[in-house]
């Protein structure tokens, strides 16, 4: 097919994130255009069946997609670059979610001149309150970066950063939302540990979550200043918060985004085996 024929997009890699920008995709849109390519013959069946958009090789994705979205773990991706520099050209755009690979070691295996953005979802995707941050490679225009944004806006909130930050961002709001289920389930142990039923426990923390994201998104107020309202001199929000900082959370916290970072660093520089 000659590149003018092609539209829509092929998710190659339908794994946890393909899936969860697949689902908001077809929920928004419809499958129409929309292609998976997954190299395990009962994922890619699974997840035709259940969005009824045609599982294709990536030949075939090549050939029909204008947007090819890699979604493969780091170690996986230089396999897969080897395979799409012989099926990829002018007409396409090429954009990577995986974490750490830069978008100058893409452009270096595919054609000459190929545009590429790297973006940083995360999985409230599949709930249509993903955040998707993008950058641009060497030879992406604002045009390219449109296209994506069009398509991840379709899941949630976008941003645009100069590439050297998405390391920090894939710390933060890539891995960012187990950060939170982690703490969710620390808090529901809390619950059962003082004798409340788990399904109850969850509710109100899973609830009380929801509505303090809401607030921290809507109301335009500094966390503190959010923290300080519910905090009553002499009352129980201070008895924790006292624990939180006598058991070093915040540290804690800062070191582990640190850590992330530095994997995601570190996972740009791997070559892979592609054996995962
Ligand atoms: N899981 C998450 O929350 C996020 C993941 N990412 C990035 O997305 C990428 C995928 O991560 P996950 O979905 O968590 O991994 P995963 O392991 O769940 O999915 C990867 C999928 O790619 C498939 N695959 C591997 N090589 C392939 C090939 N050559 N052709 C077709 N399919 C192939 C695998 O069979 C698997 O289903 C990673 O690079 C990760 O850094 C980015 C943001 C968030
Ligand atoms: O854990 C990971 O490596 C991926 C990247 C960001 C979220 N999940």
């Amino acid at each position: 097919m000659t590149p003018t024929g092609r539209r829509g997009l092929a998710i190659i890699g339908g794994g946890k994130i393909g899936e969860a920008l697949l689902s908001g995709l077809v929920r928004r849109g419809g499958p129409d255009g929309i292609l998976v390519c997954e190299r395990s013959p009962e994922r890619a069946a699974q997840l035709a069946e259940r969005y009824g958009v045609p599982a294709v090789d990536l030949a075939d994705a090549a050939a029909r997609a204008r947007v090819l979205l890699l979604a493969v773990k780091p170690q996986d991706i230089g396999t897969l670059l080897d395979r799409l520099a012989d099926v990829v050209d002018e007409g396409h755009l090429v954009v990577s979610v995986a974490a750490g690979v830069t978008t100058r070691r893409i452009e270096d295996a595919l054609p000459e001149g190929t545009p590429v953005v790297r973006v940083m979802p995360n999985t409230p995707a599949l709930v249509d309150e993903g955040m998707s941050v993008l950058s641009a490679g060497a030879h992406a225009g604002e045009e390219h970066l449109d296209e994506a944004e069009a398509l991840l806006a379709a899941v949630g909130q976008v941003r645009r950063v100069p590439e050297d930050q998405q390391d920090a961002v894939t710390a933060l709001s890539g891995s960012g939302p187990a950060y939170f289920f982690y703490l969710v389930e620390a808090m529901v142990d809390a619950g059962i540990l003082l004798g409340l039923p788990r399904a109850l426990a969850a509710d109100l923390i899973v609830q009380t979550a929801l509505g303090s994201a809401v607030m921290m998104r809507e109301s335009g107020e500094h966390p503190v200043q959010l923290r300080e309202a519910v905090t009553s001199p002499g009352g129980t929000t201070i008895a924790a918060v006292r624990e939180l900082e006598r058991h070093g959370v915040r540290a804690a916290l800062i070191a582990a985004i640190e850590a992330a970072h530095a994997r995601s660093v570190e996972l740009g520089r791997t070559k892979g085996t592609g054996t995962s």
